[in-house]
């Protein structure tokens, strides 16, 4: 099936979306999550860095909307700053993630109908416990997205995404944080844990969702 991804306006356009949104949808209809590098343009990543880095407004985790599910659960210790699109480089992150939504939609029928996201930092010993991000029949969290933005990050530093393979528990999946990687997993499938880091570590982190919309209630609100 060819599906063109239109993102003629952002500076990915150099990199191949469309093979990049095919490779994707591939892994995730046959194993759930898939792994990507270079997807991105240097020029983007270095503009996010720069926002990651230069933000002041961290809020704890865990306390902000949709996440009061997983609150006395489970432990994390990173502090996080919501995306909006307004600061600079982040209407491209979302672009990219719309466009993202868009070619899954077609091509898997997943039914996408918002995304949300946020970067995240963690300092050096911070960790956030094996957990889902969606249970099933419950949250409408459908495909988690987290994109690294750290350079040079070697084996020493820690701070390993490790992606637990529920049928397979042994089977773990290892994603070193390092710039440009991209992690997208389906949220209620595969629990998940980020080791301690020894440096500062930063990415941002999102969420398809699905419309669970009633009459009675808006959800998601946008
Ligand atoms: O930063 C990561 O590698 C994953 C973060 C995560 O699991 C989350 O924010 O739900
Ligand atoms: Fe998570």
């Amino acid at each position: 099936m060819e599906i063109q991804a239109d993102l003629h306006h952002l500076t990915t356009a150099a990199i191949d979306q469309t093979a990049v949104f095919s490779g994707i949808a591939e892994d995730l209809s046959t194993k759930g999550f898939s792994i990507q590098h270079g997807v991105l343009s240097p020029a983007l990543l270095d503009a996010l860095v720069a926002q990651a880095q230069q933000l002041h407004h961290y809020d704890p985790a865990g306390i902000g909307r949709e996440q009061q599910f997983q609150q006395n659960q489970f432990v994390r210790t990173d502090e996080i700053s919501w995306i909006d699109g307004k600061l600079p480089a982040t209407a491209e992150w979302l672009a990219w993630s719309n466009s993202l939504k868009t070619y899954l939609n077609r091509r898997l029928f997943l039914g996408l109908f918002s995304f949300e996201s946020h970067f995240a930092h963690y300092p050096p010993g911070s960790f956030y416990k094996k957990h889902y991000d969606a249970f099933r029949g419950e949250a409408n969290r459908v495909l988690s997205v987290v994109l690294y933005l750290n350079s040079q990050w070697g084996p020493d530093d820690g701070g390993e995404l490790v992606i637990y393979p529920e049928e397979h528990a042994d089977d773990t999946v290892v994603v070193t944080p390092l710039m440009g990687t991209i992690a997208i997993f389906l949220s209620e499938e595969f629990p998940h844990e980020v080791l301690p880091a020894t440096r500062d570590r930063f990415s941002i982190a999102g969420w398809f969702r699905v419309n669970n919309s009633t009459a009675q209630r808006v959800d998601p609100p946008k």
